[in-house]
């Protein structure tokens, strides 16, 4: 079998998680490029404004890497469970290719850790044990990592204190360790409870020289050479426009935003950025990297998008939106539709709702558009579309 990457737990039948290891590269792309272009049929735009897509490395893209806890507690498995009810049907997937390599030095240690501190793992059927998944993120910028530790309850938090300086001194890298506590049986991911371990409580990324605080919960980008490049792109295409007033709906920590503010503000630009996200941790860490840039006129604030923009009366001359799959739904963007703001930069990580809002978008045409191939070996793909006014809409 020919794979576009190395990867044997595939060929062994064990992983199936990159659905489409069996096409080449190119051959990816290509079935992106065409799903982008079909479901934007119906819209006008010209093949000139079409930018060629934007390609990630094939392998170490990842900087997450969620791993469910079995085995027993002298030999830990960490990786995924091919029936998610049976904690019998575990993959040890500590060496898949699309980790970055430094993960596969911290594994080992974390295991360790698991057996010092008797973390014994959850089993699902028995519905006993403490450890339910461990989390890591690496930041780029450093290498720093986060470590995450699931547990169904706090029973083993003095334990896990007796051991933490052990694991401190064996990976200094880690910057932010913390528990979640999920006392739930179902298989949620992470609980509301984050007991913080070591002082720092955030992860200091840092793309095209703008800093950015992943925190433990809540959205971050999973590859960050394309997220890089993403808000690179959004940043070079608004540079040059006519914007003084800019929304970041749906801002996570801020990165469309705090780019694009940036670099009008070092163009002596008097700007006004107004960032909304439900996350009031995400809006913690970007109100610190707004201050670390020393932006002025820079508000983050913790709101629903809709409920936000229903409520304005200004137009703003840039609305840029990052939603999630579900895409901005209809109510919002009619209600932009009629707002009117001079330009919209849309980044979408779902392009059939986009292609949806973009039909309740009607005042609007697509300037520039382009595909991020953010998610490789799968069908997923992120697209970044610029919109100004149609010319008879004027
Ligand atoms: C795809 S992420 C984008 C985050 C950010 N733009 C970035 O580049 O990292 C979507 C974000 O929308 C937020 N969100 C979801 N529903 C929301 C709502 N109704 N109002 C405000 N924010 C919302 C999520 O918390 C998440 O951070
Ligand atoms: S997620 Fe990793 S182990 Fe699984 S198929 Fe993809 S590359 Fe292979």
């Amino acid at each position: 079998m020919n794979l576009a990457i190395n990867c044997e737990h595939y060929l062994k039948g064990d992983c199936r998680s990159c659905q489409w290891l069996e096409k080449n590269y190119g051959q990816q792309l290509q079935e992106k490029e065409q799903h982008l272009e079909k479901l934007l049929s119906a819209v006008k735009f010209s093949e000139e404004n079409y930018l060629s897509p934007c390609q990630s490395s094939l392998t170490h893209f990842r900087n997450k890497a969620k791993m469910v806890v079995s085995g027993n507690v002298e030999r830990p498995i960490l990786g995924i469970l091919q029936d998610p009810n049976d904690s019998q049907s575990a993959v040890d997937l500590c060496d898949c290719p699309l980790y970055p390599t430094q993960f596969q030095a911290i594994f080992p240690v974390l295991k360790d850790f698991i057996a010092r501190a008797g973390l014994v793992p959850y089993n699902i059927k028995k519905q006993k044990g403490e450890l339910k998944y461990i989390l890591l993120t690496q930041s780029q910028y450093d290498d720093d990592v986060m470590i995450r530790f699931v547990l169904r309850s706090e029973i083993k938090l003095p334990l896990i204190q007796r051991e933490i300086n052990g694991l401190l001194t064996k990976l200094p890298q880690a910057k932010v360790i913390s528990l979640n506590i999920q006392p739930q049986h179902a298989a949620i991911l992470e609980g509301e409870k984050e007991i913080f371990l070591t002082e720092q409580q955030v992860l200091e990324e840092q793309f095209n020289q703008i800093p950015l605080f992943i925190r433990p919960q809540g959205f971050f980008q999973t590859n960050p050479l394309v997220a890089e490049e993403l808000y690179g792109t959004a940043q070079q295409w608004i540079k040059d426009l006519p914007i003084h007033r800019l929304w970041d709906l749906f801002c996570g920590v801020g990165g469309f935003g705090l780019h694009c503010a940036k670099i009008l503000q070092e163009k002596n630009i008097n700007i006004e950025l107004t960032g909304i996200e439900i996350s009031p941790s995400a809006i913690y860490s970007a109100t610190l990297s707004a201050k670390k840039l020393a932006l002025n006129n820079v508000k983050f604030q913790s709101l629903d998008v809709t409920k936000f923009s229903l409520d304005q009366n200004q137009q703003p001359d840039l609305v840029i939106v990052n939603p999630p799959r579900r895409g901005i739904g209809k109510p919002l963007a009619e209600f932009l539709n009629q707002l009117q703001p001079h330009f919209i930069l849309y980044s979408s990580c779902n392009a059939t709702t986009m292609a949806k809002d973009l039909t309740y978008l009607a005042n609007y045409k697509i300037e520039k558009i382009q595909l991020f191939d953010m998610f490789p070996h799968t069908e997923h793909y992120e697209v970044l579309t610029l919109l100004t006014i149609s010319s008879d809409k004027k």
